[in-house]
């Protein structure tokens, strides 16, 4: 192999990195705005619990949305696993901020 053809290599695999890597930046901004709007939401859902004596969690609610999140992981290829560890931690985090306006 030439050096022009070795050069050439690198620059076309530097090129796929690239698009690919700006694929990832899009999709993470969609996350992140995806999760901001999900906030919004769960903290109306917060000041409405408070409101009216609620409790923060609801833990059938979760294991419902649980079963669904698994079964979407699963038509789309994703690790059922991996969804449900995801959907707990954000729901840990939605639970806290609910337990914070409670107690304001
Ligand atoms: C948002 C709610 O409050 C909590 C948070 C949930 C969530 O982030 O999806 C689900 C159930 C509750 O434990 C709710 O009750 O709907």
């Amino acid at each position: 192999m030439t050096s022009s053809e070795s050069s050439e290599i690198d620059e076309s695999v530097i090129a796929e990195l690239g698009r690919l890597r700006d694929s990832i930046d899009n999709i993470d901004a969609a996350v992140v705005h995806m999760l901001a709007e999900r906030f919004k939401c769960t903290q109306q859902v917060g000041l409405l619990k408070a409101r009216h004596q609620l409790p923060p969690a609801d833990p059938a609610r979760e294991a419902r949305q649980i079963v669904r999140l698994r079964e979407l992981a699963e038509s789309a290829k994703l690790d059922p696993a991996f969804a449900e560890k995801l959907l707990n931690f954000i729901i840990a985090e939605v639970i806290r901020h609910h337990e914070t306006i409670a107690k304001s």
